[in-house]
């Protein structure tokens, strides 16, 4: 249930009986209620003068002041206070009185009177209640039973008043505890959502987007035992731009660049979502593809590769090497990875041998000068070099 939704008493669990139970605490009985009834006329009497020298009193001292603060507020408290001396000789104490005496803790808590400033008012507050009593009763011994009734009927009071004090502190405290572990639980999920993206930061190629090589052989590693477990082949694609350096150096770095992000961007649209695609470093990639035949990889990835980069670019070529694993025997990461390399270069090789005959070709006969050396559509030779 919300706290707004019960009373101070239910929240304070204060019943008739837990008041009667407080009074006989304090042997409150029927003989104090008396004695302070009978001294009501000349409390009443004298009301105004120990309210004025109550206030006298208490904002002389700098703390109080303070705390008052303003005319106004000290017009309210000499009403409150003069009522509440009033209620004390009035000889009814009953859930309205204790009600009362519950907001005084509160309101001192929210206006942040410390005890010790509650508790020396009360003492001024008694000090002045006795000064009238002796000089207005002459028996001694009424003197003393009116002085024991009110020392009791005041401690009762400040109980009160520091229960709800003290709940209205450990709320205080609760509350803070909250905010604290609230706050503490929003950073721990900032923390990790920010050392995720650290994470996969660290892990991407910045230019491309793709995973960077870094991770390339834990990758590869994990990749193979999973496909070890099932019983499942895996092949790895080495690809690396032709005459890239001359490609840059004719064209610019940032058409070179625009080079390596197009490239990355087939190998995303075509691979799988179970692939892993890197850039190895420079203009050179490295594609992991788990269930994947040689034979799948060359047919499904190089077409549709070839196809897809042409679209974008068309004066530049690519050497790839294909390579797979499994489903019997495994080869490590490392030489996999080496050997799909290895076949990238023999097949580059290959294709500029290929190339440089053509050009002696065109020399001799130059008429017919009109094949293009740099055409991507090699899958053929890719064919024979992986063979
Ligand atoms: N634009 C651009 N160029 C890069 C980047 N990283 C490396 N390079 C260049 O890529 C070129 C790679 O050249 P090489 O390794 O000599 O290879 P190549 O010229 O492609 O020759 P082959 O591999 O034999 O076909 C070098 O000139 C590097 O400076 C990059 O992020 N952006």
């Amino acid at each position: 249930m919300l706290q707004t939704e019960q009373t101070l008493f239910e929240q304070m669990r204060i019943t008739e009986l837990e008041i009667e139970s407080r009074k006989a605490l304090f042997s409150f009985t029927g003989a104090d209620v008396k004695a302070l009834q009978s001294f009501k006329p000349i409390i009443e009497e004298n009301i105004d003068k120990i309210v004025d020298d109550f206030y006298g009193l208490q904002t002389s001292v700098s703390e109080i002041a303070l705390l008052i603060g303003d005319s106004d507020t000290l017009a309210r408290l000499r009403t409150a206070q003069r009522r509440y001396v009033l209620d004390l000789f009035n000889g009814v104490y009953d859930l309205e009185y204790v009600n009362n005496r519950l907001r005084i803790g509160l309101v001192h808590k929210r206006i942040g009177v410390e005890p010790k400033l509650y508790l020396s008012a009360v003492h001024t507050l008694k000090e002045l209640i006795y000064a009238v009593i002796n000089c207005s009763v002459q028996d001694t011994h009424q003197g003393e039973c009116i002085r024991v009734a009110i020392d009791k009927l005041v401690l009762f009071d400040v109980t009160l008043v520091f229960d709800t004090y003290i709940r209205s502190l450990v709320s205080e405290i609760e509350n803070a505890k909250d905010k604290a572990e609230k706050y503490a639980q929003s950073m721990e999920s900032k923390v990790k959502e920010r050392t995720q993206q650290l994470e996969e930061l660290s892990q991407t190629d910045p230019l491309t987007g793709l995973l960077n090589v870094r991770h390339l052989q834990e990758t590869a590693t994990r990749i193979l035992r999973a496909a070890q477990r099932r019983a499942e082949p895996v092949s790895v694609i080495y690809l690396d731009v032709d005459d890239f350096k001359s490609f840059n150096d004719t064209q610019g770095h940032r058409s070179g660049d625009e080079v390596l992000r197009a490239v990355a961007k087939a190998i995303k649209e075509i691979t799988r979502a179970e692939d892993h695609c890197f850039r190895y470093g420079g203009d050179e990639f490295c594609i992991i593809m788990p269930n994947c035949r040689e034979e799948q990889a060359r047919d499904n990835f190089i077409t549709r590769f070839n196809q897809k980069i042409k679209l974008s670019l068309n004066n530049i070529s690519l050497s790839f090497g294909i390579i797979d694993t499994g489903p019997y025997e495994y080869e490590e990461a490392n030489s996999l990875i080496h050997k799909a390399d290895q076949r990238m270069y023999s097949y580059k090789r290959a294709s500029k041998q290929q190339q440089q005959t053509m050009a002696a070709a065109n020399d001799l006969a130059p008429e017919n000068s009109t094949a293009d050396v740099h055409s991507i559509s090699q899958s053929q030779s890719v064919d024979k070099a992986v063979e």
